[in-house]
């Protein structure tokens, strides 16, 4: 089975980036993994990349026009092979050019009920507003900032006593679960 070739974008702790490659190191699994980069060379998700063997390349973003941080980004994808882009914590909006060159082929994880809650800050201001579900989501990625079509979604209850990190913790344990599951869905398209 010729694996689809993917790329993982952080900027952080790469929770989510690790749940891909336990999920990758099935050999029923769609998709492999070429490449994890990041916008900040200290994200600590890069260590535990280069400890699982996957290629990483990082760059800072800072004193970079967005579009040609973006270039820098895209010739590196390129030079991975890289199929598909999954963007997991990458905290930096993609510019309109890049976003077009991967259209259909790259994928974020929200942690909110899109279109629900776009942005940031995502847990306090669904403890902010008394919701009692909250949730995360998986979309294609599009210019506009979260818009793009839904992939998947999971749902948890918010409990009484909850604050963000509890909420986070357990919206976290979804997102770790319904990410392979879409981008397997995604990449056997
Ligand atoms: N063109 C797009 N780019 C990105 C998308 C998207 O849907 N379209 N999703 C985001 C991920 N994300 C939320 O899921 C998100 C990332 C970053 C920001 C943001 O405001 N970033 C600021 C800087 C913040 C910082 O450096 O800490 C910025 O880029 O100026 C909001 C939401 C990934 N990119
Ligand atoms: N707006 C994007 C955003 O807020 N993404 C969120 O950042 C966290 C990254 O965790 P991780 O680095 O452990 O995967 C995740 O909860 C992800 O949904």
């Amino acid at each position: 089975m010729t694996k689809a070739k993917l790329a993982i974008l952080i900027s952080g702790r790469g929770s989510n980036m690790i749940a891909l490659a336990e999920a990758a190191r099935d050999p029923a699994c769609p998709f492999e993994i070429v490449r994890v980069l990041s916008n900040d060379p200290a994200a600590a998700g890069l260590a535990e990349a280069e400890r699982r063997g996957i290629p990483i390349w990082a760059h800072s973003h800072k004193g970079l026009k967005r579009a040609d941080y973006d270039a820098l980004l895209d010739a590196e994808l390129r030079a991975a092979g890289a199929e598909y882009v999954a963007l997991a914590g990458y905290m930096r909006l993609l510019s309109p050019g890049f976003v077009a060159g991967w259209a259909g082929r790259m994928v974020n994880i929200h942690p909110s009920l899109l279109p629900a809650y776009k942005g940031l800050d995502t847990h306090n201001r669904v403890l902010a507003a008394g919701d009692a579900e909250h949730g995360c989501t998986v979309h294609l990625v599009t210019a506009e900032l979260d818009d793009g079509p839904i992939l998947g979604q999971a749902r948890v209850p918010v409990l009484p006593g909850d604050d963000e990190e509890s909420l986070a913790a357990r919206v976290l344990a979804e997102e770790h679960r319904l990410y392979a599951r879409c981008l397997a869905d995604l990449v056997s398209r």
